[in-house]
């Protein structure tokens, strides 16, 4: 069909008093039960210029048609000629109303407009304005905005551990951002982390203490991996400092990884009597060779953010000063392109790698269910906990 841009759809509306001036009463932008006035009439004509999203051009050649239809009746122009698509596509939705009465196609109107009126653009496709606040979480803050649906990690004393309740935020902050109306979701960490991966004290704190820990931490964490690999969306790392353990890890799942040259990639899982997880045994020497892998997460070999973005995890880095504004500004360009053929060309990427990876996140699962109730691993955290060791140093004794 022809293209009809949105500004000529709305040329199509002439301009009228603003529909806001008049009492919600008055406007009948609800499911209508009675003929629509004159006034209705008018009040949504200028409510088609209040819309913030293109209705696409179906809506637009039928609203067309029935303003046509109720302003000026049956269409009797002749046919434009077959290269003036766009006026050819206008004439053929007019004239396919027939004889239409006038008061019909002036209801037929104000009922179209109403089912695209802001509310229901809102409440209907999930539009966000301003930055918008979507899910109540102390933890982790998701907001969405210009087509972004940003989760943030928002620990920041704890360098943004992440607890057992926030794997149970960011899982739900993910299935409600696969059908949200963004066309891309990135993470990203408030102060001076990024994430320091799993909070330890999870595993000292359960009641039931590292037995019962390590099986519910098993299942959520299967759980909570599968939930990027399955991310239909493209999935985005604004690393903004350090990243250690899972949140380095993940990585290997997003789609692209955006770091400030402050940032370091830390995976100190032996020093932690652990094993990988989020499929890096799988997704780190595919992306970044087996002989670097293994430095990475055999001997917890600190990566900066250079060394890691010529390793391939990361995309791209920034200098700390101009990190934000640049990758945001670059970001909100990216949600801009046709969400549809993002979603379409993931799933292209993904699609024979899904099987293995599920089975990879399995394996994963159970090994460390093992390892975390292994005494290299009760020590190490025990050690942490008690503040006899931090990240990459020996233990005491
Ligand atoms: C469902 C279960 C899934 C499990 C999945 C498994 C994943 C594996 C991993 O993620 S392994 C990685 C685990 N993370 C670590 O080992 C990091 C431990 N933290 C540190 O070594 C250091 O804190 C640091 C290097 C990150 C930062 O050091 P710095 O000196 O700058 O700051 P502090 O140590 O004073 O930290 C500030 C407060 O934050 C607390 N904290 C930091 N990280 C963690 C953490 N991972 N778990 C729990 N708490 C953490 C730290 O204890 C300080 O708290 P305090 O001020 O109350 O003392």
């Amino acid at each position: 069909m022809a293209a009809v841009t949105w500004r000529q759809a709305r040329c199509w509306c002439p301009s009228l008093l603003q529909v806001f001036r008049f009492p919600v009463a008055q406007v009948h932008l609800g499911r209508p039960t009675m003929r629509a006035s004159q006034q209705d009439f008018e009040n949504a004509m200028n409510q088609v210029k209040l819309l913030k999203q293109d209705p696409g051009n179906q809506v637009k050649l039928k609203l067309y048609a029935l303003y046509k239809q109720a302003t000026d009746g049956p269409c009797n122009v002749p046919k434009p000629g077959v290269f003036d698509l766009v006026n050819k596509a206008k004439w053929e939705a007019w004239n396919a109303l027939g004889s239409l009465p006038k008061e019909t196609a002036r209801q037929n109107y104000v009922d179209l407009v109403s089912s695209l009126s802001p509310s229901s653009e809102a409440s209907s496709q999930g539009t966000h304005g301003a930055d918008e606040k979507v899910q109540e979480s102390k933890d982790i803050v998701v907001s969405s905005e210009d087509g972004i649906t940003k989760i943030m990690f928002n620990r920041p004393t704890k360098k943004n551990a992440i607890t057992f309740q926030m794997y149970q935020d960011i899982m739900l902050a993910l299935k409600n951002a696969s059908t949200d109306n963004s066309a891309i979701t990135v993470f990203t960490g408030a102060g001076d982390y990024y994430c320091s991966g799993n909070d330890l004290t999870n595993f000292t704190s359960a009641a039931g203490g590292m037995e019962e820990a390590a099986s519910k931490g098993a299942v959520v964490l299967r759980e909570f991996v599968n939930s990027f690999i399955d991310f239909p969306k493209p999935l985005v790392a604004v690393v903004n400092g350090p990243a250690v353990g899972i949140s380095v890890t993940l990585l290997g799942l997003f789609d692209a990884v955006y770091a400030s040259d402050k940032a370091t990639f830390h995976t100190p899982f032996s020093h932690l009597g652990q094993s990988p997880e989020a499929c890096s045994s799988y997704t780190f020497p595919r992306i970044m060779g087996s002989a670097k892998a293994a430095e990475v997460l055999l001997f917890g070999k600190k990566l900066t953010a250079r060394e890691a973005c010529a390793h391939g995890l990361v995309s791209e880095v920034f200098p700390e000063s101009t990190f934000e504004k640049e990758v945001w500004t670059r970001l909100r360009a990216y949600a801009k392109l046709p969400p549809n053929s993002m979603r379409i060309s993931k799933e292209l990427i993904r699609k024979n790698e899904k099987e293995k990876l599920h089975e990879v996140n399995a394996e994963e699962c159970t090994t460390l269910k093992a390892r975390w109730l292994s005494d290299e691993c009760i020590n190490a955290i025990m050690n942490f906990v008690s503040r006899k060791a931090k990240l990459g140093r020996p233990q005491s004794s």
